[in-house]
């Protein structure tokens, strides 16, 4: 069922283009997605990485969030990076007032949280269910995840450095989300990793 798969890009702000490249080079239909009827075409959704502040407010001005929370309860496979992370935490440290998170994930997570002295650096992440090695992940004000509910797993953790030990990388069930960027390094696992749950979530629902 993967070749008939649909897999959205949330396409209201941020690196949208990026993931859709990736996408492409896997064996899926990748589509940016911008409104509530692409958002009901779709199988699948990737939220970016960008501006998490500046997605949320877009996601209410395009009447997309409560859409979005609904997908995203209801089973919709969906892979956050960085602010798509952010977008995908039930709780948000650092974030503005009015930003509404679509939710999904229990966790708690912080923005920015690397420091302001560090914009972006690149660093070592051990993805537990990913093969292949260590990834080398670009992290941009990125977020880390400060804690995690009992039905969330801790997938992959920053390896050296004053960071050591934070969270990056986290599912819980359908969910995945990534405080880096791997749309950014051509490294395809992650990306794999989500087309994998999607078509498995697929195979459930479609018996
Ligand atoms: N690279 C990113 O996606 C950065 C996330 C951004 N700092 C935010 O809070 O949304």
């Amino acid at each position: 069922m993967t070749a008939g798969m649909i897999i959205g890009v949330l396409a209201l702000q941020g690196d949208t283009r990026e993931h859709l490249h990736a996408l492409a080079e896997l064996d899926v239909i990748a589509r940016p997605v911008r409104r509530p009827d692409e958002l009901d075409s779709v199988d699948a959704l990737v939220i970016p990485g960008g501006e998490s502040t500046a997605m949320s407010k877009l996601a209410l001005e395009f009447g997309m969030t409560e859409p979005l929370r609904k997908r995203i309860a209801g089973g919709m496979p969906t892979y956050g990076s960085c602010a798509g992370m952010i977008m995908l935490a039930g709780t948000i440290l650092d974030g503005r007032a009015d930003q509404v998170p679509f939710g999904g994930i229990d966790m708690t997570v912080r923005r920015n949280a690397f420091g302001r002295q560090v914009d972006s650096f690149e660093g070592s992440v051990d993805i537990s269910d990913i093969d292949g090695g260590p990834f080398s992940a670009v992290f941009i004000r990125a977020p880390w995840v400060e804690e995690v509910g009992p039905d969330v797993r801790v997938l992959g953790r920053v390896t050296a450095g004053p960071a050591a030990g934070r969270i990056v990388a986290v599912r819980q069930q359908h969910l995945l989300a990534t405080a880096f960027h791997p749309e950014l390094t051509g490294d395809l696992r992650v990306h794999r990793y989500f087309v994998e749950m999607a078509r498995e979530a697929g195979q459930t629902t479609e018996g």
